[in-house]
């Protein structure tokens, strides 16, 4: 069981470095549009979520989880943004 542990400690590290490296195309994500109300876009969103439970399926993983878990990101996602855009602008 430690060895178990010691694998998801070492991945969620992981998890959360991608989740930086998302996090800095936010960032880019935010200085390329041109307005504010162009942040949030549902029509994408609705795609990401799509292809992750996609992905989701295909890895044999439950799919309400990683939707659930998406829906998070995604909302979380559009809040960064949306400071940053605030934040880069006057
Ligand atoms: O694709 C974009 O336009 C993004 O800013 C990325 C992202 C995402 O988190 O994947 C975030 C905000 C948008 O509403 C849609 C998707």
């Amino acid at each position: 069981m430690t060895d178990v542990r010691e694998g998801v400690d070492a991945l969620d590290r992981e998890l959360v470095s991608l989740l930086a490296t998302r996090f800095g195309y936010m960032r880019a994500a935010a200085r390329i549009k041109p307005s504010r109300d162009t942040v949030r876009d549902e029509d994408r969103k609705a795609s990401v979520i799509a292809a992750a439970v996609e992905e989701a399926r295909k890895a044999g993983i439950p799919e309400q989880v990683i939707a659930d878990i998406w829906e998070t990101l995604v909302e979380g996602s559009i809040a960064y943004e949306f400071d940053e855009w605030d934040r880069t602008r006057d």
